[in-house]
Order: C-alpha cells, then structure tokens, then sequence
C-alpha cells in the first residue's frame, strides 16, 4: 500500500458526534483540525479539551486543534495542498441538510478535494450526497464518500471499525485509504458512489422501522424479517439508481444495516424505539438532540421510489407514522396485511 509522509493536513469541517470521533481517531497519525458552526461550543470545546455537547466523555488528544474560524479551517488544507508530497483531506461531516450550504461556503475556494460523511438523501430534491456536491462544486473537485457500520462513541474509544471509501476518482480513493486506513481502522474502497450512497441511506429508515418492532416488542423473528426484507428494499432502489448488486452485501450496504437495526447506540433505532411508545416525532426529535437522518429520509426517498415505481413497502409504512398520523401498530398492519409475493422478485 502507498505510504503517505505522516502526519498530513486534514480538515474536518462539522463538529457533531461523527465529526468529532473521526477527527479524534485521525488525530493519531495526523494534523487535524476540527471545525464546528457554532463558536461558544467550539471555545468551550477548546477550553474543557471534549467536544460536550455532541460527544462527551471523550478528550481530545493532543495532535487534535479546534475552531470555530471556517477561513482558518479551509486554509489549513488549501495551504498543505500546495507543498510537496502534501496529501491533505478536506473531510465534511455535517448531516445532509446540511452539505449544500456548507459547499456554497467551499465555492471557488482552491480546495484539493471532497471527501463527505453524511447518509441520506436531500430532503427537498430526492438527490444524492454526490450529486449535490456535483450540482454545487461540478465536477473540477475529486470527491468521495466514506461510509459503512460505524458508531462515533465506538471509533471515538478506538475500537476496531471497517469503512469504505467510495470514488470514481482512483487517485482519491487511494489517497483516502493511504491517511485513513490504519491503527484499528481498516478501509475497503470502491467505486460504486450511488451503491455506497444509497445502502447508507435507506438503512437509517429501516433502523426506525426495527426500533418500532422492538419497541412493541414483537420479537427476534420480526427484526430478523425486517432487516432482510429491509436489505431487499435497500437493493431494489440501489440498482434502479444505477448501483451494483454486490455493494449493498458489502460493509455500506447489510454491514450498515445490521448495525444500525440492531444496535442501541443508533439514534434512528432509538426514534424507532420512542414512536412504539406513542410519543411525538418533534419531542422525540427534540430529546434524542442529534440529527436521525432517517426521518428526512423517509420522506424523500418515498417520493423518489413512487417516482421511480421501486416498491419499498417498509419505507412508505415507516413514512406513515411519521408524517401521516399512522401509528406504530398501524405500520406492522399494514406491512402484514400486504398480498404474498416472490421472495426474489
Ligand atoms: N454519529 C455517528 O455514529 C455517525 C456515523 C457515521 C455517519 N454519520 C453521519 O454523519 C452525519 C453527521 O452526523 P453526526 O452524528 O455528527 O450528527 P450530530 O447530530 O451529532 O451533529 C450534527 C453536527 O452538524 C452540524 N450541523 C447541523 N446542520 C448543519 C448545517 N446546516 N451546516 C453545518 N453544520 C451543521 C451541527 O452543528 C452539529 O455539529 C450524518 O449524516 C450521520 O448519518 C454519523
Ligand atoms: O446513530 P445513527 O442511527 O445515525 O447511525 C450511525 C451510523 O450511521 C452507523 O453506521
């Protein structure tokens, strides 16, 4: 594998749980500056060394600056890129909703690349992390999506953790793995954006819909059902998309899936969980604090399916609770109630 000169340059632009663990992880081998929106959580971030707000219990190591200056935060890439042998990453880790107005900050700035952390769909547009970025930066910038099964308080304490990097520019994806590969994180690479994009996407929604049958405690037998039927679903838009079949068995795809249906630390699993309670999206929203990609989600990306005529029925019956009033009862009616049909059709 090619070896990069350590430590390199890497700006991670977004100071949430995700941001927050990848810059503590990458801080071992790297110069790392975090950059976060809001300044009075980033000084106090500075100031206490842990990022309070949206990881705490986690200190920031030594190698690892913070701030809340986006002019300093973009210089310290643009300026590496410029030396030689430099191979800085310029990594954005904000939710989907916000990518586009992050890369509006990002236009005609000499940045080397691109590489995004958010799973789901725009809300508004039905898009693609990849095609936003193309709709906003064209296509001059290399970019790339990391992705995969991967808990922030997990990558945070340093335990072992699989990614993969997802590019149609083979001198980015190299480059992603030469800085990020290593220690206890191993990255897989392929060139499957939309493949990648959309396994992480859709298993947020299914991750509602396992914390709901949980929630009404419906049993191992249903989650098993709904993590497979969910897989089958994941692979039938992927591939209408234009993404490849062998992608959603790999680590974006059933690895993400599993995950995130399955573990606590989910915060769409535990959405799921609360709406099986009968409490209300916005104070489920409210309390969970993080952003749930999966709900936004659910909406666009029944909208995309019906547009498409993908059939997706656990997404249009998790898409019922949350914005048609169905309860959670309803949704596993409903998903029963459905005619019997091929297993592979
Ligand atoms: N937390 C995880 O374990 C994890 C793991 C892998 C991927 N992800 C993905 O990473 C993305 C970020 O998740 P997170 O866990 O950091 O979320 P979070 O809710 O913990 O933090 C969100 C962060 O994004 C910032 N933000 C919100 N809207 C923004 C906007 N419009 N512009 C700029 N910044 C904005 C917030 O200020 C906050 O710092 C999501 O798409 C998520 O699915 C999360
Ligand atoms: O906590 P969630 O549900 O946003 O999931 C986090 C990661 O995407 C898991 O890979």
């Amino acid at each position: 594998m090619h070896e990069p000169k350590s430590p390199q340059k890497i700006t991670v632009l977004g100071a949430g749980a995700w941001g927050t663990a990848v810059a503590i992880a990458l801080a071992a081998r790297h110069d790392v500056l975090l950059w976060g929106r809001n300044p009075a959580q980033m000084a106090e971030a500075a100031a206490a060394r842990e990022n309070t707000h949206y990881l705490p219990g986690f200190p920031l190591p030594d190698g690892l600056n913070v701030t809340a200056d986006f002019d300093a935060a973009v210089a310290h890439v643009v300026n590496a890129a410029a030396e030689p042998d430099a191979e800085s990453l310029l990594i954005a880790a904000c939710p989907v909703a916000g990518l586009r107005p992050l890369l509006e900050q990002l236009k005609g700035r000499a940045i080397p690349n691109i590489v995004w952390l958010c799973k789901g769909f725009e809300y508004d547009t039905g898009l693609l992390p990849h095609q936003v970025v193309r709709a906003v930066l064209g296509d001059a910038v290399p970019g790339a999506a990391l992705s995969g099964p991967s808990f922030a308080q997990e990558v945070a304490r340093g335990l072992p953790c699989a990614l993969t990097v997802a590019s149609t520019d083979r001198a980015l994806r190299e480059r992603v793995v030469a800085l990020v590969h290593g220690g206890n994180m191993r990255v897989y690479s392929c060139d499957d954006l939309v493949g990648v994009e959309v396994g992480g996407a859709v298993k947020n929604i299914l991750a509602i819909a396992t914390g709901t049958a949980d929630g009404l405690g419906l049993g191992l037998n249903a989650r098993a059902a709904l993590i497979t039927r969910g897989l089958a679903e994941i692979t039938r838009l992927g591939m209408a998309l234009g993404g490849h079949a062998g992608t959603f068995m790999g680590l974006t795809g059933m690895g993400d899936l599993i995950l995130t249906c399955t573990g606590d630390l989910s915060r769409n699993r535990r959405v799921g969980l609360a709406l099986a309670q009968g409490k209300p999206l916005d104070t489920i929203v409210r309390e969970l604090g993080h952003v749930a990609e999966g709900v936004p989600c659910a909406k666009a990306v029944r909208e995309l399916a019906a547009k498409m005529g993908v059939d997706m029925p656990i997404t249009n019956a998790v898409a019922g609770v949350l914005f048609d009033g169905d309860s959670a009862s309803d949704m596993v009616s409903r998903l029963l109630a459905r005619d019997p049909r091929d297993e592979l059709a």
